[in-house]
């Protein structure tokens, strides 16, 4: 017996370590070989999966996918019937930017069905356009040219916003700005108390800004448009989550008449230009007495064209469009004023820099928007302002191809996100001078480059004070840089699809802050806990702050 047990034992211990050496092969061949599939954000329940943190719980969610896969992206999050990917990093995002093959209809057939009441026939011409936007279509794309509408979208755009419709734009939005500060605040030196900044930015600058891109004919025939705008932005994140209408009639509501305006709008604005050919501006820079603009005129043209769209889808494309114009460059403007007044040094230091740029004429004031483009203080509380509040979902989606980034594969249209907010947070990147700046506070001096300071600039360790230093020896002026943060500041997003809003943005914000920095006081009267900011629409906007501002203002000029 004691015989036979020997081989037994023997030959059991020899198979066992045979497994065991096998075993620990394959395991150390996966390790060798990793796998291209993103990793999965861990979540308990199966079938929700991680729908309702996801969807729910944004903020919350993003933190913990960022410390489940420790830089590690992209990441797979697995939604009730779909998944998306998450994607960071600076490499990620550049080759994300860089890459001519993605497309964003998919993403803006979504939203345009869900928050701007978009029928599903009109949707399905976004969806299953795959030809991208460059006048190339993508190369495996057979959307005929007709519904081709991301390019026609886009050629629009850029011409109206980026070329030469740009200056005149500004220019109206100028003049309409100035008007209505000056019917809000008429009297020369007499306080005016005002209980809430937020509406007072949305009612002057929502409405001076919608002016200047669709005229006055749209305010004029739906006085309440703009007011309604702001409620239903306060809504749009129920729609966005895909709530139904019996939960949420008055988003459903609100919606509609919103609409409603618009295709009113669309309608006079038509007659108008057939009855009065000879009113039709002779070039994009001149303002269109209807339409406002050349190129919101030739939009609604284009669009009517494009397969499956009809007078109502065309008004929600509009409503998304107006939408995406006013609701982040206004709370935007306003998180820049109500730092530079929360803090009465940097309102004078800010005034008597200005002093070259903006003065006071006997018309109202004189900008010189040049001048004021290239004010280092005034430009690093900009860009300090979007790092700080934009908190938006940049969407993309290959259509044809698998997507292949940092070796993980990505599905052929399976959909893409980059969150700005998460770029803008990146402790491992941004400078935050040791920790006496976190990220989530505002440093206005943060995008400032002192040439004499390593430990100054955005970035850590300061690359651009060495850069300065070597370019410019003897100099030692502060100056505002975005140089290096390409992949790292994105508020615009990025590539062909960036924000084709971002040079008006921009100058909307420097000039307000500009004009109101020049011709009021301006004094805050919250308690310092009234002045925090929230994340109420994060993935699809900027930070607002928590609760009403109210303030007095008095005319410097
Ligand atoms: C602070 C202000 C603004 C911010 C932070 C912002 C941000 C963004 C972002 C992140 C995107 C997506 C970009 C991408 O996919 O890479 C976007 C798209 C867009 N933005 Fe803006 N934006 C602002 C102001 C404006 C303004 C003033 C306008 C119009 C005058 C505008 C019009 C648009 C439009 C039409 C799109 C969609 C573009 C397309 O069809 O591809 N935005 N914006």
């Amino acid at each position: 017996m004691f015989f036979i047990l020997i081989p037994c034992v023997a030959a059991t211990i020899v198979a066992t370590s045979l497994i065991f050496n096998v075993l620990v092969g394959w395991l150390r061949a996966l390790e060798k070989a990793p796998s291209t599939t993103a990793q999965t954000v861990p979540y308990t329940i199966p079938f929700i999966k991680s729908t309702f943190s996801f969807v729910f719980n944004g903020p919350d969610f993003y933190r913990r996918a960022s410390n489940f896969c420790q830089g590690q992206w992209p990441v797979r999050v697995d939604l009730l019937n779909d998944e998306v990917y998450l994607v960071q990093g600076q490499k990620n995002i550049l080759s994300v930017f860089s890459n001519p093959g993605l497309t964003v209809t998919r993403a803006y057939g979504i939203v345009l069905k869900y928050c701007f009441g978009m029928d599903q026939q009109a949707v399905d011409v976004y969806v299953s356009d795959t030809s991208g936007s460059r006048h190339r279509p993508i190369s495996s794309s057979t959307t005929p040219h007709n519904s081709r509408v991301s390019y026609h979208t886009h050629e629009n755009l850029t011409q109206g916003l980026l070329g030469s419709g740009l200056d005149s734009t500004t220019q109206r939005f100028e003049a309409a700005l100035y008007a209505a500060l000056d019917k809000a605040v008429p009297s020369i030196s007499d306080w005016k108390f005002e209980p809430d900044l937020t509406q007072f930015f949305e009612e002057h600058l929502g409405t001076a800004l919608l002016q200047a891109l669709c005229g006055p004919l749209l305010v004029e025939e739906s006085p309440n448009l703009v007011r309604k705008l702001w409620q239903y932005d306060k809504l749009i994140m129920a729609l966005a989550k895909r709530l139904p209408s019996w939960l949420i009639p008055g988003s459903y509501q609100l919606r509609d008449e919103l609409l409603a305006m618009i295709m009113r709008w669309h309608k006079l604005a038509t007659e108008l230009s057939t009855a009065h050919p000879e009113r039709k501006p002779s070039d994009q820079s001149q303002a269109d007495p209807y339409w406002g603009s050349a190129m919101m005129r030739e939009r609604n043209k284009m669009l009517l064209t494009i397969d499956g769209q009809d007078r109502r889808s065309v008004a929600s494309t509009d409503l998304g469009f107006i939408w995406a114009s006013i609701t982040n460059v206004v709370p935007s403007t306003m998180t820049l004023s109500t730092h530079i007044f929360h803090d009465s040094t940097l309102a004078r230091e800010l005034r008597s820099r200005l002093q070259e740029c903006i003065r006071p004429d006997t018309d109202g004031v004189q900008c010189n928007m040049e001048k004021l483009a290239k004010e280092p203080l005034l430009l690093s509380m900009y860009a300090e302002t979007l790092r700080f509040g934009v908190q938006i979902h940049v969407p993309r989606c290959s259509p044809h191809q698998p997507l292949n980034l940092a070796d993980k594969i990505i599905p052929a249209n399976k959909l893409l996100l980059i969150n700005t907010a998460l770029a803008h947070t990146d402790e491992e990147v941004w400078n935050t001078r040791d920790g006496q700046y976190p990220l989530n506070t505002f440093w206005a001096q943060r995008f400032l480059v002192d040439p004499a300071d390593p430990r100054s600039g955005p970035l850590k360790p300061s690359r651009f004070a060495k850069q300065l230093r070597t370019a410019h020896p003897d100099s030692s002026r502060e100056e505002f840089s975005v140089q290096g943060l390409e992949g790292i500041w994105i508020p615009y997003g990025g590539g062909q699809h960036a924000c084709p809003g971002r040079l008006l943005a921009k100058r909307v914000m420097l000039l307000t802050s500009a004009m109101l920095v020049t011709m009021f006081d301006v004094e805050l009267l919250a308690p310092e806990s009234a002045l925090q900011f929230q994340s109420s629409r994060f993935g699809f906007g900027v930070r607002k702050p928590v609760a009403q501002v109210p303030f007095r203002i008095r005319r410097r000029c």
